[in-house]
């Protein structure tokens, strides 16, 4: 039976979330861009937007567990739309105690008659009504222990391997549950323009409840309220950006009058905080591999009246085939990696990410670094960092480089609070999930010796 045409939002929020997580899963569509260019085009109202938001990204989150769930009950194959209806629905029923399970299972039945039959609808009915008189089945009854955290927290298992390998089974276990709460919305105030407290009182005349970080001073959390819709937003007195990710830009710490390269700069979260770091005095290159990310920057300087970034599409493994050698005061290489830092933001990581592709991120990580150091001047500062949790990519990248570059050392991480000072290693600061509720992320400063 051919499933019926349907169209993303017919306002219903259930049809909509199926209709993202059938695209995520075919066509490896990024469930975060997908779900804000659903909101954005069809104007979905906030209420709504919560609830579609929680159940396409708590579906997502819990894909592993759910299917676990879900497999006594599921006798023969289901077409891929009826599975992912059968998921979200049962997320709704084990994870959402203010949905009523009637209700989930109803709304399942109505839209597999819509979508398929009645036929579809009578299995949707069945399956879901014994989940609810038996119950389902608990993850004690896996017995090897790196199996049922896979299954436990929806993660791999080659993950869940890795890190228990590399972190610590405990440790592992905290990051994979913080991994499935939904992250706390942050954004940056730029300092060039407004203060800390303007933006809050800003914010609240918007509705919107919010407070400053005591971790980085310039970083205020949302309790609610979506912060791009915001008078702040529009003034151009703040960016949207993770609390971790305000961490680069602190640990290198450009000075004003500072000649400096953002070499991965796109979308320029970080070389914004760069300029706003210098009081928009001295002068900043942003290149990115991909010419049509440089956009990205140039709308966000111009939203927040930078005035010292040009932008230039280099490939950083060559850069210094185009840019004179020795001439930058301080370069960051914010380099592309797995991210497994960010998957409370982008779950769909969690399944698409392959361990093979770690080993070929930690070869262009090197290269961009080799690139970095010969147009860095000597007493220059170099700043690696990575938005992903992984010792190959991280700790080994460093190492790697260290080895063949003796002409740079590891510099002690400053001008960052003490709890932050205090958790690095070597010089190294691997920030996890659960340390502070922020993403995952990783910092290594670094000084090139003068001769
Ligand atoms: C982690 S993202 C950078 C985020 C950015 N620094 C920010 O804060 O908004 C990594 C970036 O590296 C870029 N990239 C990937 N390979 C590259 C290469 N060989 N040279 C330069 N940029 C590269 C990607 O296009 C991507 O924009």
């Amino acid at each position: 039976m051919t499933k019926k045409k349907v169209q993303i939002w017919n306002g219903n929020v259930r049809d909509a979330a199926l209709s993202i997580l059938l695209a995520v899963d075919k066509n490896q569509a990024y469930s975060n861009l997908l779900l804000h260019q659903t909101i954005e085009k069809y104007k979905i109202d906030p209420k709504d937007r919560a609830l579609l938001t929680e159940i396409t990204y708590g579906t997502l989150q819990h894909k592993f567990t759910l299917d676990y769930f879900l497999e006594p009950f599921i006798r023969g194959k289901v077409d891929l739309w009826v599975r992912w209806l059968l998921r979200l629905s049962l997320y709704q029923m084990e994870y959402l105690s203010r949905i009523p399970a009637h209700a989930a299972v109803n709304e399942a039945v109505e839209i597999a008659k819509r979508r398929g039959h009645q036929g579809i609808a009578s299995m949707v009915n069945g399956v879901l009504r014994s989940i609810l008189r038996k119950g389902v089945r608990s993850v004690d009854e896996i017995k090897d222990p790196i199996e049922r955290l896979s299954i436990e927290t929806s993660h791999p298992q080659w993950l869940v391997a890795r890190w228990v390998e590399f972190y610590g089974f405990d440790h592992t276990s905290e990051m994979l549950r913080e991994n499935n709460v939904p992250p706390v919305q942050t954004v940056r105030v730029n300092t060039t323009k407004t203060t800390v407290d303007e933006v809050l009182a800003l914010l609240e005349e918007d509705g919107v409840k919010a407070e400053q970080s005591d971790i980085i001073p310039e970083c205020i959390y949302l309790t609610n309220g979506q912060a791009s819709r915001t008078e702040a937003f529009k003034k151009g007195f703040i960016t949207i950006q993770d609390e971790s990710s305000m961490l680069p830009a602190n640990v290198l710490n450009p000075q004003p009058g500072w000649r400096v390269l953002d070499m991965c700069a796109a979308p320029g979260g970080k070389t914004t905080h760069m300029a706003e770091k210098m009081n928009n005095n001295g002068s900043i290159l942003a290149t990115d591999l991909h010419p049509h990310k440089l956009d990205l920057i140039d709308e966000n300087v111009e939203r927040l009246g930078l005035e010292i970034i040009q932008t230039a599409p280099i490939d950083g493994r060559k850069a210094a085939s185009f840019l004179q050698e020795e001439s930058f005061d301080a370069v960051l290489v914010d380099a592309p990696c797995s991210g497994l830092g960010v998957m409370r933001r982008k779950p769909d990581i969690k399944y698409t990410k392959r361990e093979e592709d770690l080993e070929s991120l930690h070869s262009i990580q090197l290269e961009l670094l080799e690139n970095a150091v010969k147009v860095l001047k000597p007493g220059g500062r170099l700043v690696y960092s990575t938005c992903t949790v992984d010792k190959v990519e991280n700790e080994g990248t460093v190492n790697d480089f260290l080895t063949t570059h003796p002409e740079m050392e590891l510099v002690p991480i400053e001008h960052l609070p003490t709890q932050l000072i205090e958790k690095q290693q070597n010089g190294m600061l691997q920030v996890f999930p659960q340390d502070f509720g922020s993403d995952g992320f990783f910092v290594a400063a670094f000084c090139k010796k003068s001769v």
